[in-house]
């Protein structure tokens, strides 16, 4: 996700979405996602920080968003259309239960990238869809400790969204470098990750790497 709309990234067939842990120092944390950012392929940033006043996610943005736009990496602020447009963010992901689409379309303009959460749910991305959202999040796909995930996607969903509609779909929960095949093959056109990179054990270099090499090794398995 160049500093555009997931829809106009460049053709890569499936890239990398991180999202940040759901609590950061933004000073101990900005060289991580430097090292992160520097590593491979990362289209988009989203910071998603839980239980946070609007002043420490100022401050993070502050801190964190020049690190991604100087990289042409998105940065997107999850839950907060206002603070997005507040702090310079390219865009906000908006749940089921957060500010609706079309009012966090309506604070941030055009230009800039509003994405959806689906859950598992066709009916929701093709509301989504037709709203005009940028991209449509489906999942979780697999086991998270992230966050406590109430609906459960197929790889399914993913083929049927990515065989009808040009909107880009996001895969998210509990993927790795060893399980997100299925999701690739299937016509995901991003992949949001929290532990896989952030949690990863020989650090988030790393862990983007692993991740960029599956997704290649993915797309080139389902090319032959
Ligand atoms: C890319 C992406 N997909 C899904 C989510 C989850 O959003 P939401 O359902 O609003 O839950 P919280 O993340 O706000 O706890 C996401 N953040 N990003
Ligand atoms: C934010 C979110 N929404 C659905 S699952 C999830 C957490 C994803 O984190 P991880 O990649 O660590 O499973
Ligand atoms: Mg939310």
């Amino acid at each position: 996700m160049a500093k555009g709309k997931p829809s106009q990234a460049e053709p890569a067939a499936c890239r990398l979405y991180l999202v940040t842990p759901p609590a950061l120092e933004p000073a101990a944390f900005a060289p991580l996602l430097t090292e992160a950012l520097d590593s491979g392929d990362v289209a988009c940033v989203q910071l998603r920080l839980k239980d946070c006043s609007d002043d420490d996610i100022r401050r993070a943005c502050d801190l964190l968003r020049p690190i991604a736009q100087e990289r042409e990496v998105a940065f997107i602020l999850n839950d907060h259309p206002r603070l997005a447009r507040e702090t310079g963010c390219d865009g906000v992901h908006v749940g089921q239960t957060d500010t609706p689409y079309r009012d966090a379309r309506k604070i941030l303009g055009n230009d800039a990238i509003v994405g959806v959460t689906c859950h598992d749910s066709r009916h929701l991305a093709m509301l989504a869809g037709e709203e005009g959202a940028d991209y449509v999040a489906f999942g979780a796909f697999f086991p998270t400790a992230t966050k406590t995930a109430e609906y459960q996607a197929e790889p399914e969903l993913l083929r049927w969204w990515s065989e009808l509609m040009e909107v880009p779909c996001v895969a998210i929960g509990g993927i790795t470098a060893d399980n997100c095949a299925p999701l690739v093959t299937a016509g995901a056109d991003f992949l949001a990750v929290v532990n896989a990179v952030w949690g990863h054990a020989q650090g988030p270099a790393a862990g983007v790497r692993a991740l960029n090499a599956a997704i290649e090794a993915a797309l080139a398995g389902s090319a032959g």
